[in-house]
C-alpha cells in the first residue's frame, strides 16, 4: 500500500460556491413523500479511520464522509506514516499497525478545523513512539484543548507542550500508557472519546468518569472491534486489548439528516412527508427530532437491517399545523442536539411561543461561539433573539430575509440561516457559504429540491 492524498478521493465531490441566488420555491409537482439520503457521518468516519490506523491489520471503511473535516483526517494519519489506498470513489483500505508503528519525531500535524481529529489523534499518538506536535487552523487554535489533555495525563501521556490558554499547538510525546482514572469535567463527548481511545491502548485497566453521556461512536467502535468497555450512565470501565481490523460502511449523519428535514418544514413543500434513508439513529446524536416531536412535527423511525455498531433508520417527518416552542435543557438532550441547535434556533421563529435552550455553553467553544453567532444571524431576519450564558431564547417573531444574508465561517450557523432564508419565502442573496464543506459539501445542491438556486 502506499500514502495517498486525499485529492484521490470522492472525485465528483461538489465544491460548494461561496455565493449563491435564492429564487423562490421549487416546483414540486405530484403527491406523496419527498425522499432523501443524508451524507454519511462525519463523527463516525473520523473515528472509524484512528481505530483502523490504531489497530492491526488491513481495514475496509465505505461511504466514507466526503466533508473536508474528513479528508483532514486521511491526510494527517497518511502524515504520519499509516498507510491508506483508495478503494473506490468513497472507500479505503487502512493498513492498522497499531500505533506504535508511528514512530515519526518532529513532525507537525495540522488538523485544520476539525476539532475531533485534533483530540482522538492526540490519544493516538500519546501511546505511539513518535514525537508529535498537533496544531489546527485560526478558528481550532482558539477551541479548548486543556479538557483533553488534563485527563490523557491522568491515563499517564507525556503532554510536553501546550498552547497560550490551553490551545493548540500542543506538543505529545508518545510512550507506553499505564491507564489509570481520568476525570472530565465539561458536557463535551471529546475527551472522553480521547481518553477512551488511549484507554484503550492502554497497558493496564482504566476508568473514565464524565458528566455527561454524550454521543458514544467511539464506544460502540471499540467494542465492534472487541474491546471490553463497559458503562454505567457516568463512568466508562476500559479494559485494553490490542484489536483487528475494522470492516464497517459508514451509517447516514443524523446532523445532515436535521438540515434537510428543517429545510423541509420551513418550506413552502411542508404539507408532503419527508422521508430521510438510511441515517443512523443512535439516541445520543438525535435529539433534533425528539425536539421536533415535541414542537409539535409528526417523526417517524422505521428500522432498517444493518451490520454497524449504530442502528440505522429510515425517518419520516410531517409538518404540524403550528409549531410550539420548547424550553431545552437537559444536558443530555442539548448534547445530543448540539450541533443543531442552532437549526432548532430557526425553526423556533415559526412557533406559537418563546423557545430557550440552556445548558449548552459547548457552544462557545465550536468554530464560532454559536450562541453569538446564531443570535446574530436571527437577528439580521429581524428576529427578538437574546444570549443568555448558556444558551438564547427565541421569540417568535415575523421575519423578513435581508438582501444579502452574510454569514459567518461556521457550517452549522451557515445551515440556519439557509433554513430561514427557506422559511421567508426562498429569496435572496447568500454570502460565505464555502464552510458547507466542513461537513456537508452537497448541502447546496440538496437544497434544489425545495428552493431554485442561482450559482
Ligand atoms: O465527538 C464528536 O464527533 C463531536 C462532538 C461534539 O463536540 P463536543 O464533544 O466538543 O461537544 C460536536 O459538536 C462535534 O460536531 C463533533
Ligand atoms: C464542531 C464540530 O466539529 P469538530 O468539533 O470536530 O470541529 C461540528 O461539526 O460542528
Amino acid at each position: 500500500m502506499s500514502n495517498i492524498p486525499s485529492t484521490q478521493l470522492f472525485p465528483s465531490r461538489t465544491h460548494p460556491s461561496d455565493r449563491i441566488r435564492l429564487c423562490g420555491v421549487q416546483d414540486q409537482p405530484g403527491f406523496g413523500p419527498l425522499t432523501a439520503v443524508p451524507h454519511p457521518d462525519k463523527a463516525i468516519s473520523q473515528r472509524a479511520t484512528i481505530v483502523a490506523a490504531a489497530g492491526h491489520g488491513v481495514s475496509r471503511l465505505s461511504n466514507l464522509a466526503d466533508c473536508r473535516d474528513l479528508l483532514r483526517n486521511l491526510d494527517c494519519l497518511a502524515d504520519l506514516g499509516v498507510n491508506i489506498r483508495p478503494i473506490g470513489d468513497d472507500a479505503v483500505e487502512i493498513q492498522g499497525q497499531g500505533p506504535e508503528a508511528v514512530t515519526s519525531t518532529s513532525l507537525t500535524v495540522d488538523v485544520d478545523n476539525s476539532a475531533t481529529t485534533a483530540r482522538l489523534l492526540t490519544a493516538m499518538v500519546a501511546a505511539s513512539d513518535a514525537d508529535v506536535t498537533i496544531t489546527g487552523n485560526t478558528a481550532l487554535r482558539r477551541r479548548p484543548m486543556a479538557e483533553v489533555v488534563g485527563p490523557l495525563h491522568a491515563l499517564g501521556a507525556d503532554i510536553v507542550d501546550i498552547g497560550p490558554n490551553g490551545h493548540l499547538p500542543i506538543q505529545v510525546r508518545g510512550r507506553p500508557l499505564p491507564g489509570g482514572s481520568a476525570r472530565i469535567d465539561v458536557h463535551s463527548a471529546q475527551p472522553v472519546s480521547a481518553a477512551l481511545l488511549a484507554a484503550a491502548l492502554a497497558q493496564g485497566p482504566s476508568v473514565i468518569h464524565r458528566r455527561v453521556a454524550a454521543r458514544d461512536h467511539t464506544e460502540r467502535l471499540l467494542r465492534w472491534v472487541g474491546v471490553e468497555v463497559e458503562e454505567t450512565p457516568l463512568t466508562l470501565h476500559v479494559q485494553p486489548r490490542a484489536w483487528g481490523p475494522l470492516s464497517l460502511r459508514i451509517p447516514g449523519d443524523p446532523s445532515g439528516a436535521a438540515f434537510l428535514a428543517a429545510v423541509h418544514l420551513a418550506s413552502a413543500h411542508r404539507e408532503r412527508p419527508l422521508v430521510l434513508r438510511e441515517v443512523c439513529i443512535n439516541s445520543r446524536r438525535t435529539g433534533f427530532f425528539r425536539i421536533l416531536r415535541s414542537m409539535g412535527a409528526e417523526v417517524d423511525f422505521s428500522a432498517v437491517d444493518h451490520d454497524t455498531p449504530e442502528e440505522l433508520a429510515n425517518i419520516t417527518i410531517r409538518a404540524a399545523d403550528q409549531l410550539r416552542g420548547v424550553h431545552i435543557d437537559d444536558p443530555e438532550l442539548v448534547q445530543s442536539a448540539i450541533d443543531e441547535l442552532p437549526m432548532i434556533a430557526a425553526l423556533a421563529t415559526l412557533a406559537n411561543g418563546e423557545t430557550r435552550i440552556g445548558q449548552a455553553s459547548e457552544l462557545r467553544g465550536k468554530d464560532t461561539d454559536r450562541i453569538v453567532t446564531t443570535v446574530e444571524l436571527l437577528r439580521q431576519f429581524g428576529v427578538q433573539a437574546r444570549p443568555t450564558m448558556d444558551g438564547l431564547h427565541v421569540r417568535p417573531t415575523p421575519i423578513q430575509a435581508p438582501a444579502i444574508l452574510q454569514l459567518p465561517r461556521d457550517h452549522r450557523v451557515i445551515f440556519a440561516g439557509i433554513v430561514l432564508t427557506v422559511l421567508t419565502g426562498g429569496y435572496g442573496e447568500l454570502h460565505g457559504l464555502e464552510a458547507v464543506a466542513t461537513s456537508y459539501p452537497n448541502a447546496i445542491n440538496e437544497l434544489r429540491r425545495w428552493v431554485v438556486v442561482e450559482e
